[in-house]
C-alpha cells in the first residue's frame, strides 16, 4: 500500500460510507481553513494586525469543524438520525461566516460566495424543510450581525449598505433553498423508484422459480436445483434420490367438485407433502397434479421410506374443500437414486416409469428400484 493510500486510510478509515462523510466533511475543513486565512490575509493587508476577537474567531471556527471531523471519525455520530451532521455543520458554518462577516470589514462582501458554498453542501443531502429552516436561521444570524454592525461602526458597515447586502441575502438564500427542495424532492423520487424496482425484481424471481397455485418451487426451479445437486453430488461423491408423486383419480375429484376444489386439494396437498419430508428435501410441482421430489445426501432406502411416509400421510387428509364431506386423496409415487455419472433426464425416466408401475399396480403405492 504506498504512503498516500496509508495516510487516506488512516484519515478517512475503510467504511464506505463513513469514508464519504467525512470526505465531505475534509472538505468542509479545507474550505474553513481557507476562509480563516483570507480573513487575516486581508486584515494584514489592510494594513492591520489580527486582534484578539479574530484569534477567538478563527479558533472557534477552525475547532469546531476539527470537533465535527472527531465525532463522525470515532463514530461518535453514528448514533444520530444522521451521522453525517449536516445540518449542525451548515449551522455552524453560516454562524462562523456570520461572526466573520462581523470583522472582515471591507472585504465583507467575500462572505457571500461561500455563504452559497456552505449552503451547497447540504443541496445533496437535505430535507426541504431543514433546507428551509437553515435559509431562514441564516438570514436571522446576518440580519443580526449587520443591524449590530450597522449601529456599532456606522462608519466601516454604513447602514444603507447593510440594508442592500441584507436584500440581496434575503433574495439568495431561499433560492438556493428552493433548489435545495427541488434535488431532495427528485432524490426522493429517485429512491421512490429504486425501492419499486427492487419489489418488482423480488416479484418477478417469485414469479420465475414459484408455482403460483401452490406456492412451491416451479419446474424451472426444480430443475436448476437439481442440476446443481448433480455437480454438487459429482464432486463430493454423495447420493441423491428423485421421486414423481401423481395424484390418482384426480379427475374424479375436479369431475365431482368442481376446479376450484381440485386447487384446494392441490394446495392442501403442497402444504402436507413439504411438512412431511426433512427440511433439506425439495418439493416442486413438475406440472398438472405432478410433484417431483429432491432428496439431496439420500441412499435410495431412506428415500423410499420417506416417500412411504408421504404417502401414508397424504392418505390420511381430510381436506376441507367447503363440501359437506372433507376430501381424500392418493398418490403414487415413484423413486429411484441417481447412478454417479448418468444424465439427470434418464434419472427422471426412471422415476416416471417406476410411477406407472406404481399406478399399474393398483395406485396408492411408492415403487422404487432399490
Ligand atoms: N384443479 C386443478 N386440476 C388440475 C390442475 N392441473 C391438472 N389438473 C387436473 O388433473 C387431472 C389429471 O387427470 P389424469 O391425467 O386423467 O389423471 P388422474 O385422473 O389423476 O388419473 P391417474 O393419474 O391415472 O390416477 C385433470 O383433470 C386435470 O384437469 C390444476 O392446476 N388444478
Amino acid at each position: 500500500m504506498s504512503h498516500l493510500r496509508r495516510l487516506g486510510t488512516l484519515w478517512l478509515g475503510t467504511d464506505a460510507n463513513q469514508r464519504l462523510r467525512l470526505r465531505q466533511t475534509s472538505l468542509a475543513m479545507l474550505l474553513m481553513v481557507v476562509s480563516v486565512s483570507v480573513l487575516h490575509f486581508a486584515v494584514e493587508l489592510a494594513g492591520g494586525r489580527a486582534d484578539a476577537l479574530l484569534w477567538v474567531w478563527s479558533v472557534f471556527s477552525l475547532g469546531g469543524m476539527v470537533a465535527f471531523y472527531t465525532a463522525i471519525r470515532s463514530g461518535w455520530s453514528l448514533r444520530l438520525d444522521d451521522p453525517s451532521m449536516t445540518r449542525e455543520q451548515i449551522a455552524f458554518a453560516l454562524t462562523s461566516a456570520a461572526l466573520g462577516y462581523a470583522q472582515a470589514g471591507p472585504l465583507r462582501g467575500a462572505c457571500f460566495p461561500v455563504l452559497n458554498l456552505i449552503l451547497m453542501f447540504g443541496m445533496f443531502q437535505l430535507r426541504a424543510s431543514h433546507a428551509y429552516g437553515l435559509c431562514m436561521f441564516a438570514l436571522a444570524l446576518f440580519g443580526g450581525v449587520m443591524t449590530t454592525m450597522a449601529v456599532r461602526q456606522p462608519a466601516a458597515y454604513p447602514p444603507a449598505v447593510e440594508m442592500g447586502h441584507f436584500l440581496m441575502l434575503a433574495f439568495m438564500l431561499p433560492a438556493v433553498a428552493v433548489l435545495t427542495a427541488r434535488l431532495s424532492r427528485i432524490r426522493r423520487r429517485l429512491s421512490h423508484q429504486r425501492a419499486e424496482l427492487a419489489r418488482a425484481l423480488t416479484q418477478l424471481q417469485a414469479i420465475a422459480t414459484r408455482d403460483e397455485l401452490t406456492g412451491l418451487p416451479n419446474r424451472r426451479q426444480m430443475q436448476a436445483l437439481m442440476d446443481q445437486e448433480q455437480l454438487r453430488s459429482e464432486r463430493h461423491g454423495h447420493d441423491f434420490c428423485i421421486a414423481i408423486i401423481d395424484f390418482d383419480h384426480f379427475k374424479h375429484v375436479n369431475d365431482t367438485h368442481g376446479h376450484a376444489a381440485g386447487d384446494t386439494v392441490l394446495r392442501a396437498f403442497a402444504q402436507a407433502g413439504q411438512a412431511a419430508l426433512r427440511a433439506s428435501d425439495v418439493l416442486a410441482r413438475w406440472g398438472g397434479e405432478e410433484f417431483l421430489v429432491l432428496l439431496p445426501e439420500t441412499p435410495l432406502p431412506l428415500a423410499g421410506a420417506g416417500m412411504e411416509r408421504l404417502r401414508q400421510q397424504v392418505a390420511a387428509l381430510r381436506i376441507d374443500i367447503g363440501a359437506p364431506q372433507p376430501v381424500s386423496i392418493t398418490v403414487s409415487i415413484g423413486v429411484t437414486g441417481h447412478r454417479p455419472g448418468e444424465p439427470l433426464a434418464e434419472a427422471l425416466e426412471r422415476a416416471d416409469r417406476l410411477l406407472y408401475q406404481a399406478k399399474s399396480d393398483g395406485r396408492d403405492r411408492v415403487c422404487s428400484d432399490a
